[in-house]
């Protein structure tokens, strides 16, 4: 199979931080691939490197060595220029903490990465349209996010990464900071995106209620991805999700130690 064929190409990334008695090894060569239309989860213990990697893929850090290709194009020599464009409108990203400017209403705040990028208005009204109707936030628009719940600001969060149409999402813990409730709604919502929309989606979280609506998940430790889980073609949620759990059983120390 080509480079080309595949979205994603994550190869032989090492990141190092810091030197001398302070360096420390996040990632020991991580080599991966993504396909259009997959939900790919890495999950792994506090600390194993799941946000380095996630921000090398985004052009947030540079990997000390090793490459990314999105698209066949190698993203890790890009001059700024291509890094903006492809920050701008190739990716998408949604964080733990939602990241919305607090003086921006929630239409604001989606529309934000199109004003910066160039706007074709009339797509964009018809997109942040499907998007509010899909997401159900069409009624919370006008509201600032001091006004939204947790779960409705990930969701304006979430439209906002998609508005541009990116080639991938990249999320860091999207669920970490809601209820129980309004996280499995976001999976909900995140899950349908993949499957209608074939949106492909890199998600990374130490949370298997989150994890299970992936079609494949990447176990991170210490740098290492060690194991591999792929959710069958007909398996439901909570079996993938049992799966999950009893792998996290075996590799010691009961699933809130080890993950
Ligand atoms: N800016 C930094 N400078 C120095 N060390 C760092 C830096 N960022 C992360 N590290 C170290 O790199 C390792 C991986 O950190 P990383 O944040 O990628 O892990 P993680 O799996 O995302 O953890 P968590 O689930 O707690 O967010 C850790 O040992 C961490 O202390």
């Amino acid at each position: 199979m080509k480079i080309s064929d595949k979205l994603l190409r994550v190869q032989e990334v090492y990141k190092t931080y810091g030197e001398g008695q302070s360096e420390t090894v996040a990632l020991k060569g991580i080599t991966f691939d993504v396909f259009p239309g997959e939900f790919l989860g890495i999950m792994g213990p506090s600390g194993s490197g799941k946000t380095t990697l996630l921000n090398c893929i985004a052009t947030i850090i540079k990997p000390t060595s090793g490459r990314v290709f999105l698209n066949g194009k190698n993203i890790s020599a890009f001059d700024s220029k291509d890094l903006a464009e492809y920050r701008g409108s190739r990716i998408g990203y949604l964080f733990q903490d939602f990241a919305l400017l607090d003086n921006l209403t929630g239409q604001e705040n989606i529309l934000l990465p199109l004003s910066i990028h160039g706007m074709d208005f009339a797509k964009a009204r018809a997109k942040l349209d499907e998007l509010a109707d899909f997401l159900e936030i069409a009624d919370i628009l006008n509201k600032f996010p001091s006004q939204m719940s947790g779960g409705q600001k990930q969701r304006v969060a979430a439209a906002r990464s998609l508005i541009s149409e990116p080639d991938i999402v990249l999320a860091d813990e999207p669920t970490g900071a809601l209820d129980t409730r309004s996280a499995r709604i976001l999976m909900n919502k995140l899950e349908g995106l993949n499957r209608s929309s074939g949106r492909t989606i890199l998600m990374v979280s130490h949370d298997p209620n989150a994890t299970s609506f992936c079609s494949r998940i990447l176990f991170i430790q210490d740098g290492v991805i060690f194991h591999e889980l792929r959710r069958k073609h007909d398996e439901s949620r909570e079996k993938f999700y049992e799966r999950i759990l009893q792998l996290m059983a075996q590799l010691g120390g009961g699933s809130a130690n080890v993950l």
